[in-house]
């Protein structure tokens, strides 16, 4: 569950950005829309824990996101928010297996070796588990960061114009396996876009 009270961002005091009340229940699919500039990656920000509004509250599975501290919020993070973001960010010099066990340390959870490689087989990346992210082409660096962002079981996972970068069929491919994946693990999923593509899938829309 995600609700969003009386948020709103003020950047340098010039850019206000005032954000309507929000809730999201658990296991709903939602895209939030609005053109450029109208604050997306902004409000992805804030429900993600990764940016303190200037004012408002952010309430994620009955927790105050924001009283949160330190290493008390990234570790709620890392185990109850998966985050995808437009480009994959992986970790170059580790391969596809250690970026996804790497979100496991970074939730301050026991490394599950298990669990990553299962979370691997299920977006078809089995077969590129050694490989590094330079080795892999657009659609399976993203794939790589949806494994990265389900692994540790979130409530939520959030994503951010996540197909902005691929054509058609990744995008329909990358679309389906994010869905997938959070049917798969009961979560709310959340996408920020405004891929026409992505447009016509899901009926729950935020507008911004
Ligand atoms: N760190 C920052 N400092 C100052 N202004 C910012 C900062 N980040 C964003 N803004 C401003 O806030 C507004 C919303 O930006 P944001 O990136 O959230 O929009 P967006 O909807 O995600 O845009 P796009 O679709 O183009 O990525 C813009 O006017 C932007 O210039």
């Amino acid at each position: 569950m995600i609700s969003i009270n009386s948020v709103k961002q003020f950047y340098n005091g010039a850019t206000q950005l005032h954000f309507n009340d929000w809730l999201v229940n658990s296991g709903e699919h939602w895209l939030m829309l609005g053109g450029s500039g109208t604050g997306k990656t902004t409000l992805l920000h804030i429900i993600s824990g990764l940016l303190k509004p200037t004012e408002g509250n952010v309430n994620i599975e009955g927790t105050d996101l924001y009283s949160l501290k330190g290493a008390d919020l990234d570790h709620f993070r890392g185990r109850n928010i998966g985050v995808i973001f437009q480009q994959p960010h992986l970790i170059k010099n580790l391969n596809v297996l250690n970026n996804v066990i790497a979100a496991q340390y970074f939730a301050g959870l026991k490394e599950d070796k298990k669990r990553a490689l299962e979370v691997l087989e299920s977006l078809g990346l089995s077969s590129k588990t050694k490989s590094l992210p330079a080795e892999l082409s657009q659609g399976q660096m993203q794939r790589v960061a949806i494994a990265r962002a389900v692994v540790n079981h979130p409530k939520i996972v959030i994503a951010d114009e996540p197909t902005s970068s691929l054509d058609d069929e990744n995008t329909d491919s990358v679309l389906k396996l994010l869905e997938e994946q959070a049917e798969r693990n009961k979560a709310t999923l959340v996408i920020a876009t405004h891929d026409e593509r992505v447009k016509k899938r899901l009926t729950r829309q935020y507008m911004l």
